[in-house]
């Protein structure tokens, strides 16, 4: 059920290949559109009157570029979001999703000062995913963005891994989200994700695209959604 960094890895790379052959922008969309119910799902359950604003920090990979897809959805969903992203767009694509959420008038900013973090706007955590490599410690501006989350005591909602988490031991670095709420994890939780469960957190699972036949191949468990929805929720 629980998967290290390298299936995650092999799974990512079999979907892009000439048997499956999704694209990365299909991938994405479809990961930060799960995202997105997952994070309206838990918002809704927690904020029952006032729904807070939503901030997508989002990191260099393509971890951030889910969080920049989930920003626009969140957004279609209702509500109130905004984006931090100090890398800046990388590619096309992320230059896309860039404008995208910027025709929508989601402010995108790229230091702390800008998003001024209150402790009562939910974070959405889309810094780092699988390919995160602590070994050497969080760098720069990604160790500020990730302190400035855990001062301003905001719950926080984590994309496939709690950002600074290893992969699959999960919390044992330094710096590293400590305020991580609930979790959604992408096609197949993480190793990472038993130490988040047992701390009691709320778990999602989203990916309702993975061929059976891929998890066959790679010895993981088909994840079981109830009826039309691209969510479930496992703990
Ligand atoms: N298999 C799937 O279902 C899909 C996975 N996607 C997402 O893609 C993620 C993996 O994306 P990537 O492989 O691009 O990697 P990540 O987004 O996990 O992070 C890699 C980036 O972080 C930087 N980095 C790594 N360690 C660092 C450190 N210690 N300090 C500072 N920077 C560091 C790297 O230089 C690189 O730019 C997944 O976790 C998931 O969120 C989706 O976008 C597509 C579908
Ligand atoms: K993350």
């Amino acid at each position: 059920m629980y998967i290290s960094a390298q299936k995650a890895a092999q799974i990512d790379a079999l979907l892009m290949g000439d048997h499956y052959a999704f694209s990365l922008e299909q991938l994405m969309e479809l990961a930060g559109l799960s995202v997105a119910h997952a994070a309206a799902d838990y918002i809704r359950q927690q904020w029952q009157h006032a729904p807070p604003r939503v901030v997508v920090a989002c990191g260099p990979g393509n971890n951030g570029g889910d969080g920049l897809v989930a920003a626009r959805h969140l957004h279609h969903l209702g509500f109130h979001t905004c984006i931090w992203y100090p890398s800046g767009a990388r590619s096309a694509l992320f230059t896309a999703l860039l404008t995208q959420a910027r025709a929508l008038r989601i402010g995108v900013h790229h230091t702390a000062e800008q998003v001024a973090l209150r402790r009562c706007d939910v974070v959405l955590d889309a810094i780092f995913g699988f390919s995160f490599d602590g070994a050497a410690g969080v760098r720069q501006p990604y160790r500020r963005m990730i302190e400035s989350i855990n001062d301003s005591a905001a719950p926080v909602i984590c994309v496939d891994v709690p950002s600074g988490w290893h992969v699959e031991r999960g919390d044992v670095h330094e710096v590293a989200i400590r305020n991580a709420r609930a979790l959604v994890s992408l096609t197949a939780p993480k190793l990472c994700a038993r130490r988040f469960e047992q701390r009691g957190g709320a778990h999602y699972v989203g990916g309702r695209f993975v061929p059976p036949s891929l998890c066959e191949a790679l010895d993981f468990d088909v994840v079981r959604y109830e009826r039309e929805r691209v969510i479930t929720r496992i703990a």
